[in-house]
């Protein structure tokens, strides 16, 4: 597997708040690596870079070895906990959406051939996260599982190489989410997927992950936390972390540099 993502020397600030500081990280196409860590430690910032939505103050983000642009573009979509999905479009405008404005980005309005096309392939996306049967009805009737595989449709449907997933299932219930955790599985593997993934859950972070980062800081200063930013603790691969004793906050190693 070679790298598709590289984190070189990455320093994130707001004002004098350092939230990241000194990031190395590079990841390898088809990973599925799940992101945990304390509250306001980062992840989702971490995750804003990768979706080239947050500039760092220092170092630089590559994707396929070239500087990721400042914009999201085709090669990732995201998902979130909530409010990914459009209330006032029905499930099928919603995942149209983003194939009518690749195509027509004015007016983001697609007509004859082109709209038919669009169709066929929004209906695809959605047949394979299990939403073929509600292809006309809006967000609100969906139930909240159903409203976050619409959100996994839509991020997928225009082909991205890497899923960004910002705590996707930490709103659902627990049967629901073994159920999510299998279309996960399922979508990354049929599409040779790379995905980063914040959650709150280790046990999920483990099932799910082929590497596991814990996002903290190395060092606090107790009168000002600001001054100190936090950088990746951990990484961990739950093979390795299957020989660990069951605790699974004791799973988290420290990385080689700590030791
Ligand atoms: N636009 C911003 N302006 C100022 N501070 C910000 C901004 N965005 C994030 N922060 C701060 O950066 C820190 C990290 O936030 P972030 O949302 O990345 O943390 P997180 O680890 O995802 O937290 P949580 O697990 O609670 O979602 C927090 O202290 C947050 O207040």
């Amino acid at each position: 597997m070679s790298d598709l993502l590289e984190f070189r020397d990455i320093w994130v600030e707001y004002g004098d708040k350092i939230v990241l500081e000194r990031v190395n990280l590079s990841i390898a196409e088809g990973s599925f690596v799940a992101i945990t860590g304390p509250s306001g430690a980062g992840k989702s910032t971490f995750l804003r870079l990768a979706l080239g939505q947050e500039s760092p103050a220092k170092g630089q983000v590559f994707l396929d070895g070239k500087v990721l642009a400042p914009q999201c573009d085709p090669d990732r979509g995201v998902v979130f906990q909530r409010y990914s999905v459009y209330p006032h479009l029905t499930v099928l405008q919603n995942v149209l959406l983003g194939l009518e404005f690749a195509k027509s980005p004015v007016l983001g309005r697609l007509w004859g051939r082109a709209r038919r096309d669009a169709v066929a392939i929004a209906t695809e996306m959605l047949t394979a996260v299990g939403l073929q049967h509600n292809l006309h009805v809006y967000p609100s009737a969906l139930s909240g599982g159903m409203q976050q595989r619409l959100a996994i449709a839509q991020a997928l449907v225009k082909h991205p190489r890497v899923l960004l997933l910002d705590e996707p299932f930490g709103a659902l219930d627990p049967e629901i989410r073994l159920d999510m955790h299998e279309l996960i599985l399922k979508l990354w593997a049929e599409r040779r997927l790379t995905i980063l993934m914040v959650t709150h859950d280790l046990p999920e972070a483990f099932k799910l992950g082929t590497r596991v980062l814990r996002i903290d800081k190395r060092r606090r200063d107790p009168q000002a936390p600001h001054r100190y930013g936090s950088d990746i603790v951990s990484d961990v691969s739950p093979d390795k972390a299957a020989a660990l004793p069951a605790d699974l906050a004791t799973l988290l190693l420290p990385r080689p540099e700590e030791t």
